[in-house]
């Protein structure tokens, strides 16, 4: 990788004080380092859902090949109808999808057609078989004013022109996408490769999940959901398990960790505990840069790049605490691998709701509180919090449904007013 140097970076950043951050200050750094990678390789459409693409894919063909019909009744000319009068035309033909109705269709006459046929070229018109009248082997009747010239056809191309951008270079590939290409007849795509993402907790008090709770323990909860978001996100993920507060073992995982991934993603360690080596190594590793964030939870947060044996990786150190590590993820580490995998960038969205209830809040930090929202009986959104929100309480993580984002500036919250929600549903 070449690229600007961190310290390059923050130079050309007013007012920068790393215990003194913005969240917007500490987004657009992050942003600004990371470079995406650049290996693609090629995947049968089927594999490829929820990979980046690689490359614009353009069609080969028009989409529809040709002008069809969007319902089953009869293709006429628009010509022949008479919006005052109801009119009688003949049938000369039947045509179903697959098929092409190769005869003429002249003044009078009309061609029984089924959904997807192709429109005889005559014709520009369908009328539904439901809106005709008295129709029998030879003819049918159109009562006036029921269809306009050139209804119920769908136009060669309608949804892609030969030569046009189907699909953007960098877009995440949903299931409709998946069938896109299908419809253009692509067996395979180029997509960019899996991000690999190393992590690890941090901390003689955790222990993992099969083993004994000894006094004054906690159960390592962050690499589990970790893992969770790194899968949602697509990446190849690589579990490194606890690493306890010794300085050799942690240098020893950091460097292994940044051998192996692309991005590596730690939690514990960040703050001022006399047990924080992991800071110390970091920057032993790498280029590192340590922020106290103005916002609520997340405060602490270490960013850089270290290497080792010539590998070297983006490192983002995370909180311990286990709401800090969810909210840190998903509004610092969440852009920053999708630019890194190459993908279009995905703001969350954010939605305008009313606060139910008055909501506490400092000015000059952001705070992410955790919310419900619901509707009331009239179908208006309003959001509530989940109880207590103190940045190690992960219930109450798992409880919301949302996420209430009240901004840097913003004081108190008083019950009725609007504030900015981002939902959960397929995050976290
Ligand atoms: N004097 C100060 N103390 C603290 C500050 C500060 O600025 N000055 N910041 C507080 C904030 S905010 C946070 S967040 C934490 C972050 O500290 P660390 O990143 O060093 O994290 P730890 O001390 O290792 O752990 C904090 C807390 O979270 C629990 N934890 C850690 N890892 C896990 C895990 N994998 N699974 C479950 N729980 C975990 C750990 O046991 C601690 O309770 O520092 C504050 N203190
Ligand atoms: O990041 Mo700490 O969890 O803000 O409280």
């Amino acid at each position: 990788m070449t690229q600007a140097s961190l310290q390059d970076i923050i130079s050309c950043v007013s007012g920068y004080d790393p215990n003194a951050m913005t969240v917007d200050q500490a987004q657009a750094i992050i942003l600004d380092f990371v470079e995406p990678i650049h290996a693609q390789e090629k995947v049968a459409i089927r594999s490829a859902l929820g990979r980046t693409l690689a490359q614009d894919i353009v069609s080969r063909i028009d989409v529809p090949a040709h002008d069809n019909s969007a319902m089953d009744g009869y293709a006429l000319r628009g010509s022949d109808l008479d919006p005052q009068a109801s009119i009688r035309l003949s049938i000369v033909g039947n045509v179903h999808a697959g098929q092409r109705y190769q005869g003429e269709v002249q003044k009078g006459q009309c061609v029984r057609i089924m959904t997807g046929a192709p429109m005889p070229d005559d014709c520009d018109t369908v009328i539904p078989q439901e809106l005709t009248l008295d129709a029998d082997a030879q003819g049918v009747s159109i009562p006036a004013g029921r269809v306009r010239q050139g209804d119920n056809r769908r136009l060669r191309g309608e949804d892609l022109t030969q030569g046009e951008i189907a699909l953007a270079r960098g877009k995440i590939l949903r299931p409709a996408d998946i069938g896109l290409l299908a419809s253009l007849g692509i067996p395979e795509v180029p997509v960019q490769r899996k991000l690999r993402v190393a992590f690890f907790s941090t901390g003689d008090e955790l222990r993992s999940v099969g083993e004994r709770l000894d006094p004054g323990c906690v159960y390592d909860s962050n690499r589990y959901t970790l893992h969770g978001m790194l899968t949602r996100l697509g990446c190849d993920v690589i579990d490194m398990g606890v690493i306890g507060d010794d300085p050799l073992a942690l240098e020893e995982a950091f460097r292994s960790a940044c051998e192996q991934a692309d991005a590596v993603i730690t939690s514990g360690g960040v703050s001022v505990g006399t047990a924080d080596y992991t800071k110390q190594i970091m920057a032993r590793l790498g280029e590192m840069l340590f922020w106290k964030i103005g916002m609520r939870p997340g405060r602490p947060l270490a960013f850089g790049r270290i290497a080792s044996q010539g590998r070297d990786a983006y490192l983002f150190g995370l909180p311990g605490n286990p709401v800090a590590v969810t909210i840190s993820f998903y509004f610092f580490v969440r852009d920053a691998l999708l630019r890194l995998m190459g993908a279009q960038a995905q703001p969350l969205p954010r939605l305008n709701v009313t606060a139910a209830s008055a909501i506490r809040k400092k000015p000059g930090r952001t705070e992410y509180q955790r919310g419900i929202l619901s509707a009331d009986e009239s179908g208006n959104w309003n959001v509530r919090l989940t109880g207590t929100q103190g940045s190690g309480i992960l219930r109450s993580m798992s409880d919301a449904n949302c996420v209430i984002v009240l901004n840097h500036e913003r004081g108190d919250v008083a019950a009725g007013e609007q504030v900015q929600v981002v939902m959960f549903d397929g995050l976290i």
